[in-house]
């Protein structure tokens, strides 16, 4: 097995910037380990919400809030958020 340099894993041409690169990166890591926690309760809490409006009768898509959450995500990320909070609507709701 090879060991990869500093450099090689990083991208970065000294040790110092690859230092802080990897520093970084370990944020991001732990970062990106608690978005996909906080997505895991979203999806749960939109389940609940789904199970008692098709309990009730009504349908699991609620469009009108959907055009609202994308807003949200639009207005605070621009057009990407839109693409963000659709795949993430996918995710809590299945595809449709
Ligand atoms: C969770 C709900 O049900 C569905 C899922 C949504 C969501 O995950 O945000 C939004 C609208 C519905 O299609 C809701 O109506 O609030």
């Amino acid at each position: 097995m090879t060991t990869k340099t500093p450099t090689e894993l990083t991208g970065a041409r000294t040790d110092e910037a690859a230092s802080l690169i990897g520093d970084a990166r370990e944020r991001i890591d732990a970062l990106d380990d608690r978005i996909i926690g906080l997505i895991q309760e979203r999806m749960a809490i939109s389940a609940v919400i789904q199970e008692a409006r098709i309990s009730s009768g009504g349908r699991r898509v609620n469009l009108a809030r959907e055009m609202d959450v994308l807003a949200h995500y639009r207005d605070a990320l621009g057009k990407p958020g839109t693409a963000l909070a659709m795949t993430m609507l996918e995710l809590c709701r299945g595809r449709i």
